[in-house]
């Protein structure tokens, strides 16, 4: 059994991603190895930082508790956890249960992507907006299969040059579903739309993050 430390857990529609707009159980875990300029989950990132200490079988239950069979692994970044592999494993195992997990892009999904039953990875690639665009791991591309999502969150239009830049270069519209992301509230969405149509980018949509809107954008558990 290993154990996982749990800054949060809570049912909810999930507001990004491939899935956006269903119903998903969030799994948070603590600690991050990047410190992203627009992060809106900083306090989940430090080491301190409140958790519950839970094991691989306790997630699992509680997940199925909830009813909800979409589940998201987030945090922070899910990744960096010690035995994640036991985690991913006990996912695995549960056929009933469809596993997401979105991580930073810094970090190898290699050995989790040919796992029987992998799960689906939102990777984000990581702008110069952010600071960490440094830290990108590319070679993960190479991994992406169609149930995939490969995300970019834009903190100015004039990102958006980039982002097509690395989506041509690496082919990766042709391997799974590619979206934008304003930071929240410093774009308007509206320009991003412009930008697709006036290079004509039929390869990537917008999105927005749902919870956002529908509950305060800094309320936690949503
Ligand atoms: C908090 S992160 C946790 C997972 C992982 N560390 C990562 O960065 O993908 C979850 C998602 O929220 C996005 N995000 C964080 N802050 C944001 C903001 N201010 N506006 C829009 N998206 C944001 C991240 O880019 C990422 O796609
Ligand atoms: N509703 C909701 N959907 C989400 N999808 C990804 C999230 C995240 O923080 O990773 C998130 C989140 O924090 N809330
Ligand atoms: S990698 Fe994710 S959790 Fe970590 S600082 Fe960046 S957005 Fe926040
Ligand atoms: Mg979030």
């Amino acid at each position: 059994m290993a154990k996982f430390q749990v800054v949060e857990k809570f049912v909810s529609i999930n507001g990004e991603g491939q899935s956006a707009g269903a119903l998903a159980v969030f799994i948070r875990l603590r600690g991050c190895n990047l410190a992203c300029s627009y992060c809106d989950t900083r306090w989940a990132c430090t080491d301190d930082a409140e958790a519950v200490e839970m094991t691989e079988g306790e997630i699992i239950d509680y997940v199925k508790s909830t009813g909800v069979t979409r589940v998201t692994l987030t945090g922070g970044e899910p990744l960096l956890a010690k035995s994640i592999d036991v985690l991913l494993q006990a996912f695995a195992q549960c056929s009933d249960l469809a596993l997401e997990i979105e991580t930073n892009g810094s970090i190898s999904i290699a050995k989790y992507a040919s796992m029987e039953h992998a799960p689906s990875f939102t990777l984000d690639y990581k702008l110069a907006g952010s600071g960490m665009e440094q830290y990108m791991d590319v070679s993960n591309f190479a991994l992406l299969q169609p149930k995939d999502t490969v995300k970019f969150v834009c903190s100015s239009v004039d990102e958006l040059d980039r982002v097509c830049e690395i989506v041509d270069q690496y082919r990766i519209s042709e391997k799974c579903r590619v979206l934008i992301s304003p930071v929240f509230g410093s774009i308007e969405p509206a320009d991003m739309v412009d930008y697709l149509i006036l290079h004509q980018r039929n390869d990537i949509r917008l999105q927005l993050q749902l919870h956002k809107f529908i509950w305060d954008p800094n309320k936690r558990g949503v």
